[in-house]
């Protein structure tokens, strides 16, 4: 797989057929490269694949970059807002401490009973609740119980209620809080101001609201590869 990938690159008679070709051959190079056989994180996408679950969980590198960032920052309590599977979640739980706790928000069942059989197989059920229901009752939920803040979010669930994640966000945060959102990009037509599509001008009404909010500071970054063309926002909240 690894020659076949490098052939791609050092034999110019044959190069990718398309842009989408050539970043999904450079992705799987560097995850070959870069990540080793996770048989754990292997058998989460072929449960999830099986289960009929969709592919739109993270790249295995985006995995990897969620698990460094919640590494460096030394977080000891995460956020997700989106479970899927549970394939996100296991790279973010791995990057927890013993004691602990990664907190996940799903809506469907049939994903949430997957990602707990994928999170038993991983061995971090202990460190990770999974809470089944509509994210924003449970945003709610986790505020009236005067949860201690988080020490990372990711945001990666349905997109028109990106702007409500954010303000719950907030909330349940702290100044060094860091929040990164998924999906920002939307194959490009983040720019359309008028697209009528309710995931674009979800994601714009996010992008526009943090912006103007001067409690955090933003980077948001494009992004190619297995999944296409798309980029997350990383936000630290300042104050
Ligand atoms: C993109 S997937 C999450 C992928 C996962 N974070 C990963 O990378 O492995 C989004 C998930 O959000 C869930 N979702 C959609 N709307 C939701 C809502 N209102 N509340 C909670 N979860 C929701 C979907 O059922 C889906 O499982
Ligand atoms: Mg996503």
């Amino acid at each position: 797989m690894l020659r076949r990938i490098k052939s791609l690159f050092s034999s110019p008679s044959s190069p990718p057929a398309t842009p989408a070709d050539q970043w999904t051959a450079v992705d799987a190079y560097l995850t070959s490269l870069l990540l080793p056989a996770d048989p754990a994180l292997d058998q989460a996408l072929r449960v999830s694949q099986t289960a009929g679950l969709p592919a739109i969980q993270v790249s295995p590198l985006q995995g990897k970059l969620l698990h460094l960032l919640a590494k460096s920052i030394g977080a000891r309590r995460i956020l997700e807002i989106g479970t899927l599977g549970g394939y996100s979640t296991i790279w973010l739980a791995r990057a927890l401490p013993p004691d602990g706790v990664l907190i996940t928000l799903e809506l469907d069942p049939k994903h949430a009973a997957v990602a707990r059989e994928n999170l038993a197989g991983a061995g971090v059920s202990e460190r990770v609740e999974i809470h089944l229901g509509k994210a924003l009752d449970s945003l709610a939920r986790l505020a009236e119980e005067n949860q201690p803040p988080f020490d990372l979010i990711f945001i990666d669930a349905d997109k028109p209620n990106y702007p409500a994640y954010f303000e719950w966000s907030l909330k349940l945060s702290r100044p060094g809080t860091l929040i990164v959102a998924d999906n920002i990009i939307r194959k490009g037509r983040i720019i359309e101001s008028h697209s009528g599509d309710a995931n674009v001008e979800g994601m714009r009404r996010f992008l526009e609201r943090v912006a103007g909010e001067p409690r955090v500071s933003t980077a948001a970054l494009q992004t190619v590869g297995s999944k296409g063309y798309d980029g997350f926002a990383l936000i630290l909240v300042e104050q």
